[in-house]
């Protein structure tokens, strides 16, 4: 154990001590403006502060600067606990997931890394052992783990087909139960967008989705008549006034061209609630000019956009004659962000035909998203977009910032800086919901080999 981890030990049995007593300080806490505030951040207000951040009956009491620190944070009767610099930052929000898919992949080892391939094998994996049991047991595992890395809100989707909805749709909703006031948990429904040609189908999502307060959603690409599919999907979730959440464009083919139709769709119809679309990855083989005229769409429109770089980097010009990727299938943030368009980042796949490696630890996602996207120098606020932005995306108002009367929801770091943070696993942070730091651990592998096909052999 490094010195650095025993301290951060410490740490946490001070803060866990002083929550005892309702009410303390965290005394020089490394804050990032935008961390603190909602709406958009100027780039003068991107830097580091140090902060004394106030805690009382689980939520934040006051945050004030070191520079102006009031007689408060050096009252007697106060427990206060010297943070020395470290990092701190909300928790996460993670708003595009398939927890219903995750840790299948030892069941599936026909699995090529390829996007078509995946889905062929998912399809298989699917019909095969998606039992309610089975679906629950793995989407609690991941849970745990997100829970432990210190995510406090998740959107997954959930394969929708017939009779797969029936199965878990209701495993969802009890898992959401479950985990109240732990992680709150949205959902989408998930299939092919051709299937929305049967209406009876659709319709039939729909009020599943409605009844469970989620999210209209499927996977769009550009089959002849995409527009007509997209209409009705957005009339459908008019209807039933649900959000829209969309898979697109997950291909390296650059006339896929179903971004600009979402953003065009949504315009036509004025849509009234909230348009999420993932991947997007398809942007980044166009011409400057085709880009210039779909971000203006997305912006007007507007449609939020949220970038899986874990999943991207893994599907997307995977070759198999033993040559190199030669393109890095992320989407084209700065592009985006520039024209304030809302961006995220999130998980997506674990440890499924998708993707063969995450444990929902955000913090690694930022990482990835941050080198493969260039997102630093400056750094500059793309820290909301594993936290504010998500948030307001899904609609969650008590997450993603630190500020005042908030619940306590922190994520402390060892290191600080970017650089110190991004540079290790941070495997000691010390996440504190409502004022307490959690102990709870990682769930342990073996756990899955009792579910049908997983045990490793
Ligand atoms: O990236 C993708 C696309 C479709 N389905 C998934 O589970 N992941």
């Amino acid at each position: 154990m490094t010195a650095s981890a025993l301290d951060q030990f410490a740490l946490r049995a001070q803060i866990a001590r002083a929550a005892d007593f309702g009410r303390y300080v965290l005394r020089n806490v490394r804050l990032s403006g935008p961390v603190r505030r909602t709406g958009s951040v100027g780039v003068a207000n991107t830097a580091f502060f140090l902060a004394d951040v106030f805690v009382e009956n689980g939520r934040i009491l006051a945050i004030t600067s070191v520079c102006s620190r009031s007689t408060e944070a050096s009252n007697p009767n106060l427990h206060s606990i010297d943070s020395r610099g470290r990092v701190m930052v909300p928790t996460f929000v993670d708003c595009h997931t398939h927890l219903d898919k995750s840790q299948i992949l030892p069941r599936t080892p026909a699995a090529d890394g390829t996007f078509d391939g995946a889905l062929l094998v998912t399809r298989f994996d699917r019909t095969a052992n998606w039992s309610s049991i089975d679906v629950s047991r793995r989407m609690d595992f991941s849970l745990r783990s997100a829970f432990h890395y210190g995510t406090s809100a998740i959107r997954t989707h959930i394969d929708s087909q017939i009779p797969q909805a029936g199965i878990s749709w209701p495993a969802f909703i009890e898992l959401r139960q479950h985990w109240r006031g732990k992680i709150d948990l949205q959902a989408s429904c998930l299939f092919p967008i051709d299937m929305v040609r049967d209406d009876v189908f659709l319709s039939q999502n729909a009020k599943r989705v409605a009844d469970a307060g989620g999210v209209l959603g499927a996977i769009a690409y550009p089959v002849p008549d995409i527009d007509c599919l997209l209409d009705k999907m957005f009339r459908t979730a008019s209807y039933h006034g649900l959000n829209l959440d969309f898979h697109a464009d997950e291909t390296a083919d650059p006339a896929a061209d179903v971004l600009r139709r979402i953003a065009e769709t949504s315009l036509r119809s004025s849509f009234p609630g909230k348009v999420l679309v993932g991947h997007c990855c398809s942007l980044a083989m166009q011409a400057n000019s085709v880009v210039d005229a779909t971000l203006d769409k997305v912006a007007t429109a507007p449609v939020a956009v949220v970038s899986l770089p874990t999943c991207n980097l893994y599907l997307q010009d995977r070759r198999h004659n033993g040559t190199t990727p030669r393109w890095r299938g992320v989407t084209l943030l700065h592009e985006m962000k520039r024209r304030g368009i809302l961006v995220a980042r999130a998980s997506d796949n674990t440890r499924d035909p998708f993707n063969s490696y995450g444990d929902l630890d955000m913090l690694d996602t930022f990482r990835l998203g941050t080198r493969a996207l260039h997102l630093d120098h400056p750094h500059g606020d793309w820290i909301r977009a594993v936290s504010a932005t998500p948030a307001e995306i899904m609609g969650l108002d008590s997450h993603g910032v630190i500020a005042k009367g908030q619940p306590a929801n922190l994520i402390l770091f060892e290191g600080r800086s970017w650089s110190e943070v991004l540079s290790r696993a941070e495997s000691n942070r010390i996440v504190i919901r409502n004022g307490v730091p959690i102990s709870a651990s990682l769930p342990a592998y073996p756990e899955l080999d009792t579910l049908e096909g997983l045990a490793l052999r």
